[in-house]
């Protein structure tokens, strides 16, 4: 607390600087001022009485105080970490549970924080960012120590120093250095070569790591979901999760539906952790979100989090050879040995040769002729042979293979770099190369992922204008769109009649039309009824569905939504355009099933809704609390989401397969659907057959 206290004595200034506000803390700091203002005074009296003058009269020196209202005063960090780290309920409950969590960090559970540059700054300052520490960036320096640490290296230094003095001792010091000096210049240059290409490369990586990591997350911030950087996570914030999202701190579980945790990348266990607010509300950042959906409320982040603090002992190491580099490797290796061992025995034969008298100098005397010889003779005929020697092991080690090798996957990196490709590893310029075939996902990668709602039928008959649709049938719509999503909306206050959707695309898709063409009004549905249960949407089952209880009648009903198809299964009647409930035949059923072809077919993206009313005789019993009736239920409508082809994706296709790669789409679409995308894309030839294994 003194931290923040400055006392300025020697201002004269009548000057107050703390805050007008009458919270608790402020109401401290203005007693802590009035206090130490008296103490002053007193002792100012005392020193003046002391030197023998009058009293003070008016104009009494007033001091500057720098007050920072004392934020967060309830809680601190250590309790925080304690109560997740540890998983400590008791803790928690002793604190109050996760609602005086929020409180004391001046959270709205609903609307989260207020979001404003200073409020965020506080909590900044409070409780840290949520970076992590990275390792040190490794310097030039390293990177030209790691180029020295290679054995060929080492072998052509030696050459070069060896072959340096005899070629002087030899030819003297003008001529003789042009062979060892050359094997250093190249020792030099590949030397510096392959450190500045790692150096350059691992920045770049660095550089990578840091875009890829920079992950968007879904907040509230003063009741409006937005999405920002995982970086501008602060303590407090409420984080909406859903599933195959990456927890991005630690944080309790604030509310949600049957959320499901893969902890596997702390704990190495593969089994999902259920979450909820009753046994275990403790999420943990790095996990990942595997079924449900739910809000969290941030306690730690950064360094405070568990992963934080293994993350910053890890460093990646970026050296590692790609394939063919590996093999180069080898290559050279195996050509060195040769090299070394025909050095070996020119060496040898050369000695032979010399002591045995075989050798002549150049005017054709023979050179060794026993003991007469005279030493410097000697020493100048042994230094000639072992020099040709090294030569040979110079020449014999391909260090230049390695150096083009690199150098061109380093360029083609940069090349793909330059097209915003992102290369994290070099080797993945070779793998590339490689490919065969691309199996690519088709929304957001084929098409735009602007999904809007382009169709619609209610019953048998396709709806043009949304005003026509019955009041009843208008009412289940919009109970089953409101409800049963994980979407949300936000129209802002001020006066615009501007709404933002938030939510997957296909969800974002549905509200808006909803919102937009069917007048629907989020806010007071969701008042209008408690929600009992929750099955999440996953890609398996392809449906999401949701029990409520009215709050006016206190009936209960459960709506599905999903793939048009799984949930056509699902229904034994129906509703017809004017809103009356009708019995599916099976001459029915096939006319629904013609009806979801036709749109599928056209590109389009089939949603249904079904409804069902659950007797309140059956509630008792617990029919709609633990799992939602999944049978005999009652078809809305169907909706078809149009999301248009990228453009482009056709020339991109085509590219590929000119050059021999063959493309596939892979999708949890329908497959008429699935078709329609894969013919426009180019994918598939209107008159080619799916192959089998590409339905799921
Ligand atoms: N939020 C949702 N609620 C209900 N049903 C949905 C929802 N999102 C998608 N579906 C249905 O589930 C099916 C599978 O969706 P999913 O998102 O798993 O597909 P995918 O494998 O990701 O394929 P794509 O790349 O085309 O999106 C969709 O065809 C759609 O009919
Ligand atoms: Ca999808």
């Amino acid at each position: 607390m003194s931290d923040n206290l400055h006392v300025n004595l020697n201002c004269k200034e009548p000057k107050l600087d703390v805050p007008t506000t009458h919270s608790k803390p402020n109401k401290r700091w203005r007693l802590a001022f009035a206090t130490i203002y008296c103490a002053r005074v007193l002792h100012s009296l005392l020193n003046e009485k002391k030197n023998g003058s009058k009293l003070p009269v008016a104009a009494p020196s007033f001091d500057v105080f720098n007050v920072k209202p004392d934020a967060f005063s309830r809680i601190d960090q250590t309790t925080l970490t304690e109560i997740v780290k540890e998983k400590n309920v008791d803790l928690l409950l002793e604190f109050g549970g996760v609602e005086s969590v929020a409180d004391a960090l001046e959270t709205d559970i609903k609307n989260g924080i207020s979001g404003a540059v200073d409020d965020v700054a506080l909590r900044q300052e409070a409780f840290g960012s949520n970076t992590y520490k990275r390792p040190p960036a490794k310097s030039l320096f390293h990177f030209v120590v790691e180029a020295f640490k290679d054995l060929t290296v080492f072998i052509l230094l030696f050459c070069a120093t060896l072959s340096l003095g005899f070629g002087i001792k030899e030819h003297g010091l003008k001529e003789g250095w042009y062979d060892g000096g050359s094997i250093f210049v190249a020792v030099i240059l590949v030397v510096s070569v392959s450190a500045v290409s790692n150096f350059r490369q691992n920045r770049q990586f660095e550089k990578l790591s840091k875009v890829s990591n920079n992950i968007k997350v879904d907040v509230f911030r003063n009741g409006r979901r937005q999405q920002i950087s995982i970086f501008e996570i602060v303590v407090g914030d409420v984080v909406g999760l859903k599933i195959g999202d990456q927890v991005p701190a630690d944080g309790l579980f604030l509310d949600g539906h049957s959320l499901q945790v893969d902890e596997s990348s702390m704990t190495g266990e593969s089994d999902h952790v259920e979450v909820n607010s009753s046994h275990n509300p403790f999420l943990f950042s790095g996990t990942k979100v595997a079924d449900g959906y739910a809000q969290m409320l941030v306690t730690s982040v950064g360094m405070n989090t568990t992963w934080g603090q293994m993350m910053s002992t890890i460093s990646r190491d970026t050296n590692e050879q790609t394939p063919l580099q590996a093999r180069l490797n080898k290559l050279t290796s195996s050509i060195g040995k040769v090299g070394m061992a025909v050095a070996f025995l020119v060496l040898v034969v050369s000695l032979v040769r010399y002591f045995t008298g075989n050798t002549e100098d150049e005017n054709g005397n023979r050179e060794f002729i026993g003991s007469n010889i005279k030493a410097v003779d000697m020493v100048h005929s042994m230094v000639t042979i072992i020099a040709a020697a090294f030569t040979i092991l110079a020449v014999a080690i391909p260090k230049g293979l390695l150096l083009a090798v690199t150098l061109i996957l380093t360029y083609s990196m940069k090349r793909m770099m330059a097209d915003q490709a992102m290369v994290r590893k070099l080797s993945a310029c070779e793998t590339m190369g490689s490919a065969t075939t691309i199996c690519t996902g088709k929304t957001g990668t084929l098409t735009l992922n602007q999904m809007k709602v382009t169709k619609i039928w209610l019953g048998q008959e396709p709806i043009e204008v949304s005003s026509s649709i019955s009041t009843n049938l208008l009412n289940l719509i919009q109970q089953g769109v409101a409800l049963n999503t994980t979407g949300s909306v936000y129209k802002a206050s001020s006066g615009s009649s501007k709404f933002e959707f938030s939510g997957s695309p296909t969800e974002k898709a549905i509200l808006s039309w909803a919102v937009l063409e069917l007048d629907m009004d989020m806010e007071i549905l969701k008042q209008n009824c408690t929600i009992l249960h929750v099955e999440a949407f996953n890609s398996e089952k392809k449906r999401s569905g949701v029990s409520i209880r009215s709050k006016a009648d206190n009936t209960i009903h459960v709506h599905w939504k999903g793939a048009a198809e799984m949930i056509l299964a699902m229904c034994s009647r129906y509703y017809d355009a004017s809103g009356s409930m009708k019995d599916m035949d099976d001459d029915e059923r096939m006319i629904f099933e013609q009806i979801i072809q036709g749109m599928a077919a056209s590109s389009l993206r089939c949603i249904a809704f079904a409804h069902t009313q659950i007797p309140g005789e059956e509630h008792e019993i617990g029919v709609g609390l633990q799992n939602l009736k999944e049978h005999s239920l009652t078809l809305i409508g169907l909706v078809g989401i149009k999301d248009p082809c990228r453009p482009g994706v056709r020339k991109a296709v085509e590219d590929c397969q000119c050059a021999g790669v063959n493309v596939k789409m892979i999708t949890g679409d329908n497959v008429f659907t699935a078709r329609a995308m894969a013919t426009e894309c180019g994918i598939l030839r209107p008159d080619q057959d799916m192959t089998s294994e590409g339905r799921r």
